[in-house]
């Protein structure tokens, strides 16, 4: 079987605190390297994707705060350090940075194999190349200074429809996507506010309760874990 290489900025176990999942212990990797320029992304340490921060998993395991640093592993270097690391939590989430730049098949599927379940947080501007098990998150990014479309290909794969908002724009952009999907077959929507801010926060319960949509909150912001 192939293997695949991937750069990896962050490794850690947590609780997952976005989405349907949310309240799931899970082992987060962290992948390295993100085109699509989300003014208020909160991970922009990940964007870069250069040579000149490659180091070690040892440092990478440790780092204290966050940066551009990043080490090279395939699906069984990844699985053997889980288990160095002694994780219990069973469910991996694979995000980044934009974790469908690379072909996540091997490493969702090694993990499957392993007893694993696995969730990827996507854009859904690049191909999602997973295991038909994993959990797919696409959170739709519309018009952002990178220039990338959504895919309707990665819409049609998605478990769930995550979308950050901060406007009433941000929501009518999601109708127009929403618009592409057959509509008797849509996933379930979950509307996350950008950033906790309170009118953001405001808008979100409002449209939840009116679209019989569901409300996820960044619940590890608000309890102080990663
Ligand atoms: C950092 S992104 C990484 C995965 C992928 N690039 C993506 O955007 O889905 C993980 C999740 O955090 C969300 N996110 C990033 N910055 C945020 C912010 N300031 N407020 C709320 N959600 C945010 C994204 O929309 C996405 O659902
Ligand atoms: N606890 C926790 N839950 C998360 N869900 C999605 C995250 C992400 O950055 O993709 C995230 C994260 O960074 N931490
Ligand atoms: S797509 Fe994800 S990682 Fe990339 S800039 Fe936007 S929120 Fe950040
Ligand atoms: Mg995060």
């Amino acid at each position: 079987m192939s293997t695949q290489q991937l750069s990896i900025n962050e490794v850690f176990e947590t609780i997952q605190g976005e989405g349907i999942h949310t309240g799931v212990p899970s082992v987060f990797l962290r992948l390295q390297g993100c085109p699509v320029g989300c003014p208020w992304c909160d991970t922009k340490h990940t964007w870069t994707l250069d040579d000149a921060f490659l180091t070690t998993a040892d440092k990478v395991v440790t780092k204290s705060r966050e940066s551009e640093a990043f080490f090279n592993a395939d699906e069984n270097a990844v699985l053997s350090l889980f288990n160095e690391l002694k994780y219990t939590a069973k469910h991996v989430v694979i995000t980044g940075g934009e974790p469908c730049m690379y072909d996540l098949v091997p490493l969702t599927r090694f993990l499957h194999q392993h007893g694993y379940t696995t969730q990827i947080e996507t854009s859904g501007t690049y191909e999602i190349r997973c295991d038909p098990d994993t959990w797919v998150t696409v959170s739709p990014k519309v018009d952002m200074k990178g220039g990338m479309p959504v895919l309707t290909s990665a819409l049609q794969r998605a478990n769930e429809i995550k979308h950050p908002v901060a406007m009433q724009r941000h929501i009518d952009e999601l109708d127009a996507l929403l618009a592409r999907l057959d509509e008797d077959n849509l996933p379930p929507v979950c509307l996350q506010p950008i950033s906790q801010q309170q009118r953001a926060t405001d808008l979100v319960i409002k449209t939840c309760i009116a679209r019989n949509w569901r409300l996820s909150l960044q619940t590890h912001k608000y309890i102080g874990i990663e």
